[in-house]
Formats: structure tokens, sequence, C-alpha cells
């Protein structure tokens, strides 16, 4: 018989029971109940619940990367669950908010009971850095020790695993290197590009000379302006760009940069659209993260002012330089410095643009 259709009660359905005799709070245990410990304990376990249901979002998200091709009638839902990450992380900055209506005084009354228990603990949020793409040697270093050293056999073995089998950063590089509207019949997207990037500089430089101004601000403009040896450099010149892919400086490949470069330059094509919206959420999942990173910090800093962490570290500056140096998809934002302006883009071929164009052909 099915099970289907047998009955449940809510507090059942939702274990409440369980649920709702989780939060123990240690000042009530050892010693004299601090008020604000319940808060505490609830902050931090939502905030794990959001990580629980984030971490659901990515492995499926990646599970869809993963295939041979990615098909295209995934990709919408890759960006419903890629945007659904984003509401959450939206909603635990908004969160902090609650953390701060505890003062610094009160967090006193109990933080004795918590060393050495810190958020370097939370495995969960690990998991999601790793997911994304965070690699060991892009982490800050924890005493010249690796992250993971707070963590179990098992869990370790879990965050191995991830980082062996490709993360999201991956899936997406090589997603990027198959695009293949590069070369398509006689249009070379790169030469064309190079073209108009050589042609639009040289044109601004002339009307600068050519310009009312001072000496002086000629010279500035022309600075603002840059030349093809600027920003362009790497994309102008393959090994240029895998010399500083070499040297840390890009992690993105040359092929999957030039992609991403056309995804942008040409996005308002339709076929383009989607792929230029996956972009955008990867990047607005690094501006989340970057921003709860930046908010936890401060609150750390209004809570302990320059105290040491309780997991060690040196506290509000840590999580500080972390907020700066654990962005994943840094790669991608700096694809806005190659960006020209439309009106100096290459048109594309005809049958090109009528490739990358939805149509419908009816009876
Ligand atoms: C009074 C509130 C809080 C204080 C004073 C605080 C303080 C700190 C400090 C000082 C660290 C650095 C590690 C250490 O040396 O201890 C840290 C790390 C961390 N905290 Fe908190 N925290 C608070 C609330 C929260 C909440 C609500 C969360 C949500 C889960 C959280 C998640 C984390 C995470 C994930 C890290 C690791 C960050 C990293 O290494 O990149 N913290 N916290
Ligand atoms: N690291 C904090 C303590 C703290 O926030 C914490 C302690 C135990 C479990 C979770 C914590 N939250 C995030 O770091 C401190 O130094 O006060």
């Amino acid at each position: 018989m099915s099970e289907k259709y047998t009955t449940i009660h809510y507090h059942n359905y939702l274990e409440l029971d369980a649920l709702l005799s989780l939060q123990k709070e240690r000042s009530k245990a050892l010693g004299e109940a601090a008020h604000d410990e319940t808060l505490f304990i609830i902050m931090h376990q939502v905030c794990e619940l959001w990580f629980k249901q984030i971490l659901t979002e990515l492995d499926s998200v990646i599970l869809l990367f993963r295939e041979e091709r990615v098909r295209e009638d995934n990709m919408h839902t890759v960006l419903l669950r890629l945007r659904r990450i984003n509401s959450i992380i939206d909603l635990l900055i908004e969160q902090v908010k609650v953390m701060e209506t505890m003062t610094p005084l009160d967090f006193l009354d109990f933080r004795d009971y918590l060393f050495p228990a810190s958020g370097f603990q939370s495995w969960q949020f690990r998991m999601i850095e790793t997911t994304l793409g965070l690699r060991e040697e892009d982490r800050l270093t924890y005493h010249g020790k690796s992250y993971k050293i707070v963590f179990t056999e098992e869990q370790k073995a879990h965050l191995t695993d991830i980082e062996r089998s490709g993360s999201l950063f991956d899936l997406v590089a090589r997603w990027l290197e198959r695009t293949p509207f590069l070369r398509f019949r006689g249009f070379d997207f790169l030469s064309a590009y190079k073209e108009a990037v050589e042609r639009m500089i040289a044109r601004d430089q002339q009307h600068i000379r050519d310009s009312e101004l001072s000496p002086k601000m000629k010279e500035m403009r022309l600075r603002v302006l840059g030349d093809t040896t600027t920003y362009f450099r790497h994309v102008l010149d393959r090994e240029e760009h895998e010399r500083m892919v070499a040297a840390g400086e890009a992690r993105l490949s040359y092929d999957a940069t030039i992609a991403a470069l056309l995804i942008n330059l040409y996005r308002d094509q339709p076929i383009l659209n989607i792929p230029f919206q996956l972009l955008t959420e990867l990047m607005v999942i690094d501006e989340g993260l970057t921003t709860w990173r930046y908010r936890h910090a401060q609150m750390v800093m209004r809570m302990i002012g320059n105290k040491i962490g309780t997991g060690g570290s040196s506290g509000h500056d840590y999580l500080a330089r972390t907020a700066e140096q654990h962005k994943i998809f840094r790669d991608l934002h700096n694809i806005s410095s190659l960006l020209i302006p439309r009106s100096a883009l290459p048109d594309l071929p005809e049958e090109l643009a009528r490739g990358l164009g939805f149509h419908f052909r009816g009876k």
C-alpha cells in the first residue's frame, strides 16, 4: 500500500521536538544563565541550516554541469538555483543585525564558555567555499597550517574529494572553453575584437590630442584611456595570459577568458543571454559572500574590538583580510576592464547573428 496518503501533523513533519531541544546554553549548564546565549545559538543554527540549503543547490548545479554538454534546457534551472543561493546570502547579511541586538557586554556574560570553539570550525562554510572553487593555496593560512586541521578525518576527506573532483569554478571554466562561437564560418572573434580595440584607442587618442584641453589635462585623459598594453595586454596575447596564470595573477584559461569576453560583449544576442546571466549570478555570489564577510567582520569589531578570536586568529583583522582575499570569481569581474562600448564593437556577420538568434519557423 502506498504510504503517500497517510496523515502527518505539522509538529511531527518538522521534527519540532528534536529541533526545539537543540538549544543548550552552556552558561546555564555550567554557571549563571546568560540571557543572550539562546539568541547566539539560534543565530548560528539558522546560519548552518541556510548553509545546508546553499550546499544542496550548489551540489545540484554541479551535477548538471558535470554532464559532457550542459543541456540548454537545464540552464534555466541552474539560474533559478543560483538566484536562490543569492537570496539566501542576502538574508544572511541582513541577519547580522539581529546578532547586533546583543551588546558586547552581554556577550561577555558567556564568551568564556565558548573557547576554543569558533566559526573556523564550520565545516559547511568551508564546503561552500571549496565547492565554489576556493582552493587551499588561495586561503589565508591558519597559523601556517591547513584550514582542515580542525575537522575529523571524514570531514577532511570530503573537502579533499571536492577539491579533486572539480569545483563550480572549474566546471564553468570548462564550459566556457567549449563555447562554440569563437570561430564561426570565417568570423574570428578574437581578431575582430583586437582590431576594434586598436581602432577605438587610436581614435580616442586622436580626439584627445585634437581637443582644446590643456596639455596637462590631455596627458591625464590619455593616461586614463590607456593603450593596448595596459588593460588589454593579456587578451591580445595568449602567451602573456599564460604567464599571468602561471604567476597566479589570473585563473581562467585564455580560451575561457575570451569566451567570457564574447558573452559579455554580445550578451544581447538571444543565445548568449542565458550564459551572460549565469556569469552574472556567479559574480553576485562572490559579491554577496564578500559583503557577508565584511559585515561579519564589522560585527566582530563591535563585539570584541581587537581581541584575539576564540579560534586563535587575530579576529577582526583576519576576517577583514578574508573578505579581500577569498574571492573566487575575480576573473569574471576582471572582464569588465576588457569591455569596449557597443558603438566600437565589430558587427557580427549576418549569418552568425542569425545563428545566435532564436527563430520561429511557422508552417
Ligand atoms: C557575537 C557574534 C560573533 C562573533 C564575535 C564572531 C567572531 C568570529 C571570529 C573572531 C572569527 C575568527 C576565528 C577566530 O579566531 O575565532 C570568526 C570566524 C567565523 N565566524 Fe563568527 N562570530 C560571530 C557570529 C557568527 C555567526 C552568527 C556566524 C554564522 C554562522 C559566524 C560564522 C563564522 C564563520 C563561518 C567564520 C570563519 C570565517 C573564515 O575563516 O573565513 N560567526 N567569527
Ligand atoms: N570567535 C568568537 C566566538 C564565536 O563567535 C563563536 C564561538 C563558538 C561557536 C561559534 C562562534 N561564532 C562564530 O565565529 C569570539 O572570539 O568571540
